[in-house]
């Protein structure tokens, strides 16, 4: 699991250290763990650091300060170090270091031109113009620079320094000009702003460095690992039959639409459970049928049907009947699966056994509905702070779909998974998400174990999951072409083999 802290938290935690007069050594830890995280970056690409050309992007604070001790490190194994002052000041003691490591330095308010040439020519750029200490965007010429960086023709290797400049540490929100980093080296503690958002999407591959900071409180956000995912996932008991495997109830599809619940059962099924039932238009079940035999398929009503949990919405179009059923299943207390047009009857009241799955589009109109004037551009800049919004609207648990997709439980635990490729940006792959979501809803052990009450932020966790399976099922899919969602159950099926003979095996499981 990754844990993911606001940058508000880490500065907290870092004080009383600081006013201990530990600065200086702890700056000292997070400039050998960028220096050591570029050294690998640059083996592993160059073969080797021998005259790679590094220009540092040093600001006025202690994020410039780590950067420039980074790369006065590198110049000791034969790098060429340059530096490019964004602000009057930059940080004494590391600005001696560099010169004295014959860093060369440049002050982007007098020769803008030599500074941008100076990025532009370099094999690496360290961003060390802002870190958790930065308001807004970036202002001025700084901002031209991550302008130049993005749109050059040779783009160099570029390794932010805690964070991305620009991003804000807190919420992932990018409000102007930002640095967008291959990779990340961040320090103490992973910050929420390099996990939600468009923050996400700059900070390249992330590392974190153990700066010796010690215990942060209660992380803002977390991240399932393969591991967490193995654990999640449905492994079949000697003593299970169909019935305590899990039976999901699918409510989806509609005449005019009925490839949504072909696709949804497709993807359950792949998952892993005992039996899904299906309940909608009889040609939509016959189709189906036509695809999966094994679904169980019937016209009835939720209240009348016995299953775990259940899945509604995907095709549902104006089907009145499907339309009931989403709201049977949002009041059974069951887990339920809300997608696509069932969205659109949330109300509050919802227990966190709901779990909504909007994409920011869905997430615009629920929310005004429930009275927030949001608009889509606004969600997709901080969908961090609206997911949880909209859970706490409805006391439902919200999937936030998206690059990065978000897992917001009504009490506040949050999970982001990020492994999803664009190629699921495709029509019908929510409706894959659904079903896989609903399987691990109905296979939950928690609806077995009588008596036991889900942790706060269980139902977010198996929604993470459920993105993290999807996600990583789309992206073994694609390496075989663009991904269409009928493709998707292979790749499921050789995902979810893969976590378990690894688990099994007790190897590191490969991140597929
Ligand atoms: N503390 C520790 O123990 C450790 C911290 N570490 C490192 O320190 C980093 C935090 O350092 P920091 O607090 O000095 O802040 P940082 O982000 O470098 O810059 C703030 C400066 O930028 C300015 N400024 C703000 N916004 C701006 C904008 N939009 N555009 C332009 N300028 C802007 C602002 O000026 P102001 O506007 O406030 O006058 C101020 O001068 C942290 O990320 C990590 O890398 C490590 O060494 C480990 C130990
Ligand atoms: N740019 C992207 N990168 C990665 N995954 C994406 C991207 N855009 C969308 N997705 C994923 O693709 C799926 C699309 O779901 P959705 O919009 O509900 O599709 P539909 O309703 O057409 O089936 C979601 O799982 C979402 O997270
Ligand atoms: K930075």
């Amino acid at each position: 699991m990754i844990s993911a802290y606001s940058g508000t938290a880490v500065r907290a935690t870092e004080k009383p250290l600081l006013d201990a007069g530990q600065g200086h050594a702890l700056m000292q830890k997070a400039a050998y763990g960028l220096y050591a995280g570029t050294v690998r970056e640059l083996q592993s690409r160059r073969g080797s650091l021998y005259g790679a050309r590094v220009t540092v992007l040093a600001g006025a604070g202690n994020n410039g300060g780590d950067a420039l001790y980074a790369a006065a490190r590198l110049a000791g194994r034969g790098a060429g170090i340059s530096a490019v002052l964004t602000s009057d000041s930059a940080h004494p003691g590391a600005l001696a270091e560099f010169r004295r490591r014959g860093g060369r330095t440049l002050s982007l308010s007098n020769d803008i031109d030599a500074c941008l040439r100076l990025c532009t020519t370099a094999d690496v750029v360290l961003d060390g113009i802002l870190g958790t200490g930065g308001k807004g965007g970036l202002r001025g010429p700084a901002a031209l620079l991550a302008q130049t960086l993005a749109a050059a023709e040779h783009r160099p290797l570029v390794i932010a320094c805690d964070l991305p400049s620009g991003v804000d540490a807190d919420t992932g929100e990018t409000p102007g000009d930002h640095v967008t980093a291959d990779l990340t080296v961040t320090f103490g503690a992973v910050k929420t702003g390099l996990m939600a958002g468009p923050g996400a999407l700059a900070a390249g591959r992330i590392e974190c460095v153990d700066i010796g900071l010690g215990n942060i409180p209660a992380p803002a956000l977390r991240r399932l690992e393969p591991t967490d995912l193995a654990a999640l996932l449905p492994v079949p008991r000697s003593t299970d039959h169909k019935y305590t495997r899990g039976v999901l109830g699918i409510a989806a599809g509609s005449v005019t639409y009925p490839g949504a619940a072909v696709l949804a059962t497709g993807a359950a099924l792949s998952t892993g459970l005992g039996m899904v039932r299906y309940l909608g238009p009889e040609p939509v079940g016959r189709l189906i049928n036509s695809v999966h035999p094994e679904a169980v398929c019937g016209t009835g009503s939720v209240p009348d049907t016995q299953v775990q949990a259940w899945v509604a919405g995907p095709g549902a179009g104006t089907d009145e009947h499907q339309r009931q059923r989403a709201l049977d299943a949002m009041a059974s207390g069951l887990p339920a699966v809300v997608d696509a047009d069932a969205i659109a009857y949330a109300q509050p009241g919802l227990g966190p056994q709901v779990v909504l799955t909007p994409h920011a589009g869905e997430l615009t109109a629920l929310l005004s509905r429930l009275g927030e004037d949001v608009s889509r551009s606004r969600i997709e800049a901080d969908p961090l702070r609206f997911a949880r919004r909209a859970a706490a609207l409805t006391g439902a648990t919200v999937l936030l779909k998206g690059w990065a997709t978000l897992a917001a439980a009504p009490t506040g635990e949050t999970f982001s998974q990020a492994e999803a490729t664009p190629w699921l940006a495709t029509a019908g792959s929510g409706d894959t998400l659904a079903g896989i979501l609903g399987a691990l809803l109905a296979t939950d052990r928690w609806n077995h174990d009588a008596g036991q009450a889900p942790v706060p932020g269980h139902y977010a966790a198996l929604a993470a999951a459920a993105a993290s399976l999807h996600g990583r099922s789309g992206t073994l899919a694609a390496q075989a072409g663009p991904v269409e969602p009928s493709r998707l159950p292979a790749a499921i099926r050789t995902v979810i083999r893969t976590l378990q003979d690894a688990r099994n095996a007790g190897v590191a499981i490969p991140v597929v």
